[in-house]
């Protein structure tokens, strides 16, 4: 590999401290200070750190934390959860993030990378593509009742001990976090850092999932508050409405915001009032990158139709490129000749099943060499749910 800046593993607390120091600065923020610091080397845990150095010091930086990613069809697979990714501003637009990316992608042994971006024009040219999106949903609490057809059943534990809820964050994300297509989890240091200053989050537990929540009084209300829902995870249609309608049973609260939901979440169709529900900040969650296409092709299942040869283009890790056959029984390189071809970051936004593939030909992003082999495509790779994460890192 030949670039002009060379990357190495940071080892150590104090490189580790200077290159998350690094990152919190390119994102006009702190460094962390000596009482945040144990929580913040903490949450490198389960993760590889990258950097470039020049002789002013650490100049570039990104964090891979080891993860896992459910797939369609239920397998979980290790999965780099990508983060802390930065330039110092007075050595941008030199390539070191180019740098450090490929570096990454070549040394990392995770078929699949994902990351969250800060802005939408960085990771495609390094084969990320948005593979899940997420939306936040208002709740009126003046409006918002459950009807009675809602299937509500069971009881809900409330757990306000800021002790407890640091310790069952991780074992409940690890419990519910990977059951829809998309899902990942993360490490329990990662989880201390999240949580180590929260004084107020709530959790409501429910057999089959969870609520972390916070509430906070509105500025110019008197005993009126706003609730804040971090994180909701519910693998039944039951525990979705059995937590919404312990959430709406909270006294004083005026409005509740739950961040990054499913898009296919439709809460209004649980409400005796539909216009109590305000959906809002559709936007991309999941940027991921195919790093070994082979394996991860491999890993996924796929719907019923005919078998469909892909032609995948990879600039950057070149032994991806190839012609790869899919059909229900899996996936393999083929020798025959491709129906449809596409670059890897279109192959990473298809993977998890979020849109079409049918969506991205009318976009221009395929190449239908075969028009017969469009719909079969998209019957193979289409899931019967939209993919969601729900777990921000
Ligand atoms: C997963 C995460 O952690 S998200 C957090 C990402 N970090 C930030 O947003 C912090 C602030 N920004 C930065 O630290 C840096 O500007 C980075 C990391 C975004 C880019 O680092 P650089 O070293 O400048 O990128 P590099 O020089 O390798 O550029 C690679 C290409 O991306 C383009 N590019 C880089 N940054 C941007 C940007 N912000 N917007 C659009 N294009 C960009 C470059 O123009 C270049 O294009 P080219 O290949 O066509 O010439």
């Amino acid at each position: 590999m030949s670039t002009p800046h060379e990357v190495r593993t940071v080892t150590g607390e104090a490189e580790l401290r200077a290159a998350l120091t690094l990152f919190r600065q390119c994102l006009h923020g702190e460094a962390p200070s000596d009482e945040d610091w144990p929580r913040a080397y903490g949450s490198f845990d389960r993760a590889t750190v990258l950097g470039t150095y020049d002789d002013t010091g650490i100049i570039g930086t990104l964090t891979a934390n080891g993860s896992v990613l459910a797939l369609p069809g239920g397998k979980v697979v290790p999965m780099d959860a990508v983060s802390r990714v930065g330039v110092r501003p007075d050595r941008t637009r030199r390539g070191v993030v180019s740098a450090i990316m490929r570096a990454h992608l070549e040394g990392t042994s995770a078929p699949i990378a994902t990351l969250r971006a800060t802005e939408g024009t960085i990771y495609r040219r390094f084969g990320y593509g948005v593979a899940t999106r997420f939306r936040s949903t208002e709740l009126n609490f003046a409006k918002a009742r459950l009807h009675d057809r809602a299937p509500v059943a069971g009881d809900v534990r409330l757990v306000q001990d800021m002790d407890e809820v640091r310790r069952l964050v991780p074992e409940l994300t690890q419990r519910f976090g990977t059951a829809r297509t998309g899902g990942i989890t993360m490490s329990e240091g990662y989880w201390n850092m999240v949580l180590g200053r929260e004084k107020t989050m709530r959790l409501a537990i429910h057999e089959d999932g969870f609520a972390a929540y916070k509430v906070v009084e509105l500025p110019d209300g008197h005993y009126a508050y706003e609730m804040k829902v971090r994180s909701m995870f519910a693998t039944t249609p039951t525990a979705l409405a059995t937590l919404l309608k312990f959430l709406l049973g909270i006294d004083l609260v005026r409005t509740a915001t739950f961040d990054g939901r499913p898009v296919d979440e439709d809460l209004e169709l649980l409400l005796v009032d539909p216009r109590a529900v305000t959906y809002k900040d559709f936007e991309d969650e999941t940027w991921l990158r195919l790093v070994d296409v082979p394996a991860a092709l491999a890993a996924r299942t796929y719907g019923d139709a005919e078998p469909v040869v892909l032609e995948v283009v990879d600039d950057l890790l070149p032994a991806n490129s190839g012609r790869y056959v899919i059909g229900p029984d899996g996936a393999e390189r083929t020798d025959r000749s491709a129906q449809l071809r596409l670059g890897v970051a279109d192959l990473g936004a298809a993977y998890l099943g979020d849109r079409p593939l049918s969506q991205y030909a009318a976009a221009g992003l395929v190449d239908v060499l075969d028009p017969a082999a469009l719909p079969a495509a998209d019957r193979l790779f289409l899931l019967d749910r939209t993919p969601w994460c729900g777990t921000y890192f």
